[in-house]
């Protein structure tokens, strides 16, 4: 490690004084003009996670679903997964190190993680389209190179294609091609195989509204449409020509506002869907005949998925094990459909993909979702082998085409992380064969009323909470408020967490009718305000909906 050059190479992303970052829930998140140092920094880290887990490393620039004007950073580990935890202190200590501290530090985590500083590194790089991803990302590659790793600079990507690609490259092409030629070949190639069953059955062609969120998705999704024009045809809004990006569009905007977005002509019943600005969360919804907006969120992703995947799982007659992983966020209503009527077991973890993720795989076939629209389906190894077993089988037989149908839904899902064109394939697949309509597919259950909340305090930390983040255990007295306010309701449901992403405490509530939930949400808002050392305005109840959109400071 050529320390005098780290110093010298670092002098030209220099640390502003006194910034302190936090490697978050979804990595380093702030505006981009005070992102350049960690850009560096994550270079050198990731050359560092490289050679001690002697595999390609991923280093993804993007803030997602926040506004143009931040940015944000994220590794993926070998497997195309999340950060491990560990790693995820060091990135943070690495962050915050001041100039000086900088080759001390460096020290320090390779001698923590045992890293062998003779090994090889291998870095890939992506950034979705904000204004400021190219030259940060030429300052995570100005960090990577000045520790002598090698890199690959994949330009746009979504950020599941950087997961993919990571993954790829880590199982020498075993899950794929390490090139988006590979990607979209592999996911369209699923994808016909899966419907053609259904397409030559005589239904029509199909086609699906995107809104892209003037996003990377759009770019993208432009590309690939081509791969599978003969089963979906799909049409772009928010493609990024006019635009801002996330501005009153998205998967996030659309799922927080529960209304549509704006750029996009719904007619009565037409299906459509929102990404986000970095396509790994997709959203449906549509307008009823009476004009009624409708959102088909994560939950009943997961619902459809599930249900889907059942049937062929029966058919090949293997004890497979089925689970579903939710977040505290998810709708009272869902859990109750899965448990009671599909009868699949059900979890709840932390917020949080890495979490979701990771208990997942203690399935057979682990469904994830989150309510927003983030998620996939991942296929333990034992699974997969005997999927793929049975249909190679001579016999031609309903177990063979269960088994041929299950081969094909692997392929279709990025198992490295949730990604929205490869659910959407997934989606439009099963609604395909099942020859379901989006408000059928909607009617699987009602979503109870529901609100979100944000209420600033003084030092979010205050909070700290257990069982999945649904019961508050600090400060002293709140947990206790909450379920105070909770009997006062029926059906209702609350819980409070300090947000991963923000710098603000997240109020959830649920109940029988959307004037209830509202109203729980705002006498809960008002405990935590109290409770939690709330600052600025005390939070206010709802007079109209629009008090619940992001121009308001409280509500949101
Ligand atoms: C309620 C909610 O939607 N929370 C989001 C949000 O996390 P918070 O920790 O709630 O800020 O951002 C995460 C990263 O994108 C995402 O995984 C999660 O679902
Ligand atoms: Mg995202």
């Amino acid at each position: 490690m050529d320390l005098d050059a780290v110093t010298k190479q670092s002098a030209l992303h220099a640390k502003p004084d006194g910034l302190t970052l936090q490697y978050g829930t979804a990595g380093f998140r702030t505006k981009a003009e005070h992102l350049d140092h960690v850009m560096f920094r994550m270079g050198l880290l990731a050359v560092l996670r490289s050679k001690q887990t002697k595999s390609t490393i991923g280093v993804m620039v993007t803030a997602s679903h926040n506004p143009e004007e931040d940015n944000g950073v994220k590794l993926v580990d070998p497997l195309g997964e999340m950060l491990a935890p560990s790693w995820e202190e060091h990135a943070t200590c690495l962050a915050n190190a001041e100039e000086q501290e900088l080759p001390r530090v460096l020290l320090d985590i390779s001698e923590k993680a045992a890293v062998n500083l003779h090994q090889d590194a291998f870095v890939v790089v992506g950034r979705d389209t904000r204004p400021s991803s190219e030259k940060l990302s030429q300052s995570v590659i100005d960090g990577v190179t000045v520790l002598g790793g090698q890199f690959h600079d994949y330009g746009l990507l979504t950020t599941p294609q950087l997961h993919y690609m990571v993954y790829c490259r880590n199982t020498s092409g075993r899950y794929g091609k390490a090139t988006i030629e590979g990607y979209y070949q592999k996911l369209s190639t699923a994808f016909v195989e899966l419907t053609k069953q259904a397409f030559c059955s005589g239904d029509d062609q199909r086609t699906l509204k995107v809104d892209c969120a003037n996003g990377i998705g759009a770019l993208k999704l432009r590309e690939m449409k081509h791969y599978f024009s003969q089963g979906l045809s799909v049409q772009l809004f928010n493609d990024g020509t006019e635009g801002k990006l996330n501005h009153l569009c998205g998967a996030d905007f659309v799922k927080s506002h529960q209304k549509p977005p704006q750029g996009i002509e719904m007619k009565s019943n037409e299906r459509c869907c929102s990404f986000d600005g970095d396509a790994d969360r997709i959203i449906y919804y549509y307008h009823d005949a009476d004009g009624q907006f409708h959102l088909v969120d994560g939950d009943k992703i997961a619902a459809l998925i599930s249900g889907f995947l059942k049937e062929p799982l029966l058919e090949i007659g293997d004890s497979l094990s089925l689970g579903v992983v939710q977040t505290a966020y998810a709708n009272g209503s869902s859990t109750r459909y899965l448990e009671e009527v599909m009868k699949v077991p059900v979890c709840c973890t932390k917020t949080g993909v890495k979490h979701l993720h990771h208990k997942a795989q203690e399935f057979d076939i682990g469904v994830y979702f989150e309510a927003n629209g983030h998620g996939t389906v991942l296929f333990s190894k034992a699974a997969e082998m005997k999927i793929k077993q049975l249909a190679e089988e001579l016999e031609e037989d309903k177990k063979r085409k269960a088994a041929k149908m299950l081969e094909n839904v692997i392929d279709l899902f990025n198992q490295a992380t949730g990604d929205a064109i490869s659910d959407m394939l997934v989606i439009e697949a099963i609604l395909a064969l099942k020859g379901l309509t989006v408000q059928q597919w909607d009617a699987l259950y009602t979503d109870l009323p529901n609100r979100q909340l944000k209420v600033k305090v003084a030092d979010r930390q205050v909070i700290s909470t257990t069982d999945a983040e649904r019961q508050a255990v600090k400060p002293p007295g709140l947990q206790e408020a909450i379920n105070e306010l909770v009997k006062k309701y029926r059906l209702s449901r609350a819980f409070v967490r300090p947000s991963g992403t923000e710098d603000i405490v997240r109020v959830y509530a649920e109940a029988d009718s959307q004037e209830n939930a509202d109203s729980l949400a705002y006498e809960v808002s008002l405990a935590v305000f109290q409770l939690a050392g709330g600052i600025g305005e005390r939070p206010q109840p709802a007079e109209s909906p629009e008090q619940f959109l992001d121009d308001s400071p409280l509500f949101s």
